[in-house]
């Protein structure tokens, strides 16, 4: 068997989408001994940040800096905007917002760039785990699965602002139905359902959504059913203390792909 590769002696350029929750994270995981950062957001700047993330202009100057991978960590309209052509271009990316993967057309673009270019793309499990088992049991007959999402009010409060709803007493269910409509319904919240859509094709899955004031922390509970057996997952995650809607253990998620990503070259 070949010797794994050698860690990298000096940072690697790394570059990243958006620089919210996750990208400050992720920057404090990949610190300057150990990556250099290009961040690409909307608005080009992003208050202070650490020596070791610089701003880029727009999607041309992150191609053009070259950096071993990308980590999109904005939402589904960057997945759609950037990630074919940083694909198309050589540049491996891992993708957060896997929501966006439910638009057939998004997924089609970036799977048609990674067969012209041969450059890897992945999500990452994210909030969420168990995929590997998930996987492995979604080609059976009667393999099927539920998904159930219970985040408190206040990972929710502007959807339920927005529909005149307060769920400060009462749980209210959001939503029932596949994981696809759920993640266009609430694209800043349902990422996990779609990343386990993914993983469980062609199983069916039964996805409903909870603003529950009984929860403290982001709970996804997956349960699944073949004739190989019954599996239980129940995930509490805690929520970031700047973005309520976001786990803290995605940032650790996204930080374990890249890892393997770029296999043991990272410090
Ligand atoms: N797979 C999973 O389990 C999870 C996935 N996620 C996904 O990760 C995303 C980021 O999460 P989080 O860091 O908490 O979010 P934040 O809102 O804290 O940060 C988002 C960042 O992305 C930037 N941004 C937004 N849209 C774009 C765009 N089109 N192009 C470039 N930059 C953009 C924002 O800056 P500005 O507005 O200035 O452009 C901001 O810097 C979420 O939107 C969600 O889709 C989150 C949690 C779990
Ligand atoms: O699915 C998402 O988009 C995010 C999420 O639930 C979480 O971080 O717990």
């Amino acid at each position: 068997m070949a010797a794994p590769p050698a860690p990298s002696a000096v940072p690697i350029q790394l570059g990243m989408i958006g620089f919210g929750v996750l990208g400050r994270e992720l920057a404090a995981i990949f610190g300057p001994d150990t990556a250099l950062w290009r961040v690409l957001t909307r608005t080009g700047s992003f208050g202070q940040v650490p020596r070791h993330v610089n701003a880029v202009a727009n999607i041309e100057a992150l191609i053009a800096a070259r950096p071993a991978a990308v980590i999109e960590a904005a939402g589904q309209t960057a997945v759609e905007a950037y990630v074919p052509r940083l694909v198309a271009a050589g540049i491996p990316v891992i993708i957060a917002s896997t929501g966006a993967l439910a638009n057939p057309a998004v997924a089609a673009r970036i799977e048609a760039a990674h067969r012209q270019s041969r450059t890897p793309y992945l999500t990452a499990p994210g909030a969420i785990g168990g995929l590997d088992y998930v996987a492995s049991v979604a080609g059976l007959p009667d393999a099927r699965l539920r998904y159930i999402s219970r985040k408190p009010p206040a990972a929710w409060a502007e959807e339920l602002a927005a529909r005149g709803l307060s769920a400060d007493r009462e749980a209210v269910d959001l939503f029932e139905g596949t994981a696809e409509a759920a993640t266009l319904l609430y694209p800043r919240n349902l990422n996990a359902a779609l990343t386990l859509a993914l993983a469980c094709r062609p199983a069916p899955l039964s996805v409903r959504i909870i603003a529950d004031p009984a929860v403290t922390g982001n709970v996804h509970e997956i349960e699944v059913e073949s004739v190989a057996g019954r599996a239980q997952f129940r995930f509490a995650n805690v929520p970031s203390p700047d973005n309520p809607k976001t786990s803290r253990v995605t940032a650790l998620s996204l930080a374990a792909a890249l890892r393997g990503l770029l296999a043991g070259s990272l410090r």
